[in-house]
């Protein structure tokens, strides 16, 4: 018999959104302060991180203090446990054949993780869920069977994995007319108890992709869904009915913006990813809060895989729970503020529930109930609706007025929200071209490379690996431009939205009485509106000048490290019709191993011209800082040796850097510049003992993620120059020691891909920094020209 779909009597639900706030971590009480006070179950305020201001700030309302309410609030107090108390009721209903969906939401570091997977004192949402399972079905006193099935899933860069597969391919979305949106491919295994899912979360998750970040050791780099299906046979006389719960559970990926973060290549571009997705999450939670009211926002639910899977949960058939999880550092405000921002729109959204029944050999006399049912609604549904038209014709002026008014506020309230949306549309877009750009300097940086590549045989690896490299680049570069025609698209439809709602704003108000006052409260409205949008576009213009500002800053400073005079660099600054502000030249000695500013370069300045470097004055120095504007390589020598800088100006993504072959270094007998490799923030120098004038140090670090690492020892050092003027190349004598590993471990430590490590193992060079297109401006690159060396090395890698 054909099995057939039972009439779902629908039942509305609202989203139900639980805010939980972290206790402060160790590091986070030394440096920050607690900013958030949960005043009762409901009820939170974020405090105003700036303590400076007063009480008469406070009372004019110039604080940035802000309150809140919830469905539920939990302090730092409170334990997973506590969370679930309020939100078990949802979970068993999946035993019941209906769906639930819950998902943390937060920034990076927040406690997403541990609210959903928790710990082994204090296990999570998921693990909570899962024994509420197994224990209902346990308890059931009726003759039901049961099935239980669990898949985890996790999308990576917009790509879905199956965690429970050991080496999963990429799977793909299906839109089934049936059961909605479906993961083709993806693993659903049978289990029989809750200790069985919880091997299965704990082989899934050591799969996940996870990173260190600035912002949180072990932060998550993929949304995680573990779903369970709970399939509910119930058997009598007449018929076998099915019902189909289905449960699932979401840790969301850390959202972090690349500017806050030292994270550069991959990393770099998962959060890029992530954040892709969460903005089409915040923007489908936008929408949704908005649609509630008058059904007239498009759901954007496409704009991204993560959104697509959520879509049930958060529109469709599904009870759900929003947890908005927030830090209460003082340092975390923006975050916390836009999350809450977010949670509070949720609390908007409506789902509509009702059972999923499937029925074999359905009985005539179940037809027969089910089209009296039918006709008892219809009837009802009669009443509902002469109860309307009897109220509309009572008083209809007055009526009329007051729908207008209020129909004014919804048009006004859906501006704001077409602004909102146009305004997290350009943002994403803006990112993706930022990233695109980098793309596009890395790929012409690669070009270089392998052009200047000969290929032999010992170098062929690099050149593939090069090559390789570059595809991914291109292919990153294509789905970044897909993504970006999408987002003006939805901008395009944005702005035809906006020209409709300023149409029907004007249609009210020409349509009512009192024009004069709706006019002016319109405008005072728009003129919000385009405030909002004025200040975002500042705000975009203040970082493209900052960026710029701290480039030239940069710049000029490395001037003045090649020992030029600063009135030297202002008169050239001067031909050049460039204004220096800002130009402070601070008289610290350099101290190694603590932070250093980006603006780093200032320590080295020809005012202290022999720093003392860990107390040793003759020491000489090289850094790079990579993932910045710029990058420097400066060198001191005491006695016979003139401060030395050479500069790159550098698009966050370059590959090489170079060594010191330096006319001047020969007068330095006994020691040899110090390299390093470092961001600014992770500074750390190797100092070497013995140096010949002669060597040539060198080595090769790939762009991505390095944060610290160190080379420059014997390991990277070779006897004569490998390379000349982009011609020459020649072999390493020197064996090298365990520098080379050591720049390896810290690369792999920072999640550069397994083929690039090992890019250094074979001896090749890369130069290019002679191309004076690398240089920020012709004079620079003048004055760099002994700087063309090179990068061998190391002989105690694989291949090598
Ligand atoms: N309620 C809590 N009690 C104690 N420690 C917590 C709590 N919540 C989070 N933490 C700690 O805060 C840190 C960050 O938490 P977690 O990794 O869960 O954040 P996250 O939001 O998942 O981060 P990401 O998005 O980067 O993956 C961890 O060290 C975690 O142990």
């Amino acid at each position: 018999m054909p099995s057939i779909k039972a009439p779902a009597s629908k039942q509305t639900a609202t989203l139900s959104v639980a805010v939980k706030c972290r206790p402060l971590t160790e590091g986070e009480k030394r440096r920050s302060r607690h900013i958030i006070q949960v005043t009762d179950e409901k009820g939170l305020v974020v405090l105003d991180p700036d303590l400076s201001k007063d009480y008469l700030d406070r009372i004019q309302n110039r604080t940035k203090e802000r309150r809140y309410s919830f469905d539920h609030v939990f302090g730092p107090e409170c334990t997973n446990g506590d969370v679930y108390r309020n939100i078990s009721s949802t979970i068993a209903g999946v035993v019941h054949g209906l769906n639930a969906t819950v998902f943390a939401y937060g920034s990076t570091g927040s406690g997403k993780t541990y609210t959903m997977v928790g710990t082994r004192n204090d296990p999570g949402l998921m693990v909570l869920s899962l024994h509420t399972i197994f224990d209902l079905i346990k308890e059931d006193k009726s003759s039901d069977t049961f099935e239980v099935a669990c898949s985890y899933l996790e999308v990576y860069n917009e790509v879905i994995y199956d965690l429970l597969e050991k080496s999963s391919g990429h799977l793909e979305l299906r839109e089934d007319p049936v059961n909605g949106i479906i993961v083709a491919g993806l693993r659903s295994i049978k289990v029989h108890s809750a200790d069985r899912i919880l091997e299965l979360l704990n082989v899934g998750n050591s799969r996940r992709k996870t990173e260190s970040t600035e912002a949180n050791a072990t932060s998550s780099r993929s949304h995680a869904v573990l779903e369970i299906t709970v399939k509910r046979k119930q058997k009598n006389q007449y018929k076998s009915q099915v019902l189909r719960g289905k449960l699932a559970l979401v840790d969301l990926a850390g959202s972090e913006r690349a500017s806050e973060t030292n994270n550069g290549g991959q990393k770099l571009r998962d959060g890029a990813n992530i954040n892709k997705s969460l903005l089409a999450l915040a923007n489908c939670i936008n929408a949704l809060g908005k649609h509630q009211k008058k059904g007239l926002a498009y759901v954007p639910y496409r704009n991204s895989k993560l959104t697509r899977i959520l879509k049930d949960g958060l529109s469709g058939n599904s009870r759900t729970v929003m947890v908005a999880t927030i830090s209460p550092a003082d340092d975390q405000y923006h975050h916390t503020v836009n999350t809450l921002k977010y949670a509070d729109r949720a609390k908007e959204i409506k789902t509509h529930i009702h059972k999923n029944i499937g029925t074999v050999d359905t009985h005539v006399e179940d037809y027969q109930r089910m089209i009296e049912n039918l006709q008892v609604e219809v009837c009802q549904l009669r009443k509902e609706l002469a109860k309307k038209d009897f109220q509309l014709s009572v008083k209809p002026f007055e009526k009329a007025a007051d729908d207008e008014l209020s129909w004014l506020n919804i048009l006004s309230h859906e501006t704001s929200e077409n602004v909102q949306e146009r305004i997290n549309l350009q943002k994403a877009l803006f990112e993706l071209e930022e990233t695109n750009l980098r793309n596009r300097i890395e790929l012409q940086h690669l070009d270089d490379a392998i052009a200047k590549q000969q290929v032999t045989e010992k170098n062929g690896t690099i050149v593939q690996a090069f090559r390789s490299r570059r595809q991914v680049i291109l292919d990153n570069i294509r789905d970044n431009d897909e993504a970006g025609a999408t987002y003006k698209k939805d901008i395009e439809e944005n702005e035809k939205r906006r020209c409709q709602l300023q149409n029907m704003i004007e249609e009210a108000i020409s349509n009512n009485g009192n024009k004069t006052y709706l006019h002016i409260l319109s405008q005072y409205r728009l003129l919000g509106m385009a405030n909002t949008e004025l200040q975002f576009e500042m705000a975009m213009r203040d970082q493209v000048i900052h960026n710029q500002r701290e480039a030239l800053r940069n710049l000029w400073n490395m001037l003045l490290g090649l020992g030029l005079k600063q009135k030297q660099i202002m008169d050239l600054a001067a031909r050049q019709g460039v204004t220096i502000e800002d130009w402070t030249v601070p008289n610290s000695s350099i101290s190694i191993g603590t932070k250093h500013s980006p603006s780093f370069a200032h320590e080295l300045s020809p005012s202290m011209p022999y720093p003392v470097v860990n107390g040793n004055p003759h020491t000489s120095m090289a850094c790079v800082f990579q993932h910045h504007q710029d990058f420097c390589s400066t060198s001191y020598f005491k006695g016979h040796c003139d401060t030395q800088t050479v500069c790159r100006q550098e698009s966050r993504s370059s590959y090489y850097l170079l060594s010191h072959d330096n006319p001047h270094l020969k007068h330095c007998t006994s020691r040899k510049p110090e390299t390093c490799f470092a961001t600014p923030e992770k500074l750390v120098i190797d100092k070497c003992s013995s140096y010949s004038p002669t060597e040539t140090e060198a080595c090769v670090c790939h762009e991505a993620s390095f944060t610290s690492a160190s080379c420059g020892n014997g390991g990277h050092q070779a006897k004569e120059p490998c390379f000349e003027n982009g011609q020459k190349q020649q072999e390493d004598s020197t064996p090298g020691p365990d520098n080379c590993h050591e720049c390896e471990e810290s690369a792999r430590h920072a999640g550069m891909p397994q083929s690039l490590l090992r890019i250094p193992s074979t001896k090749f060079v890369i130069s290019g920094v002679t191309n004076s297109h690398n240089y920020c401006c012709p004079e620079l690159s003048k004055i760099q020209s002994p700087y063309k060396k090179v990068v061998p090395r190391s002989s105690n890698l694989p291949g090598s």
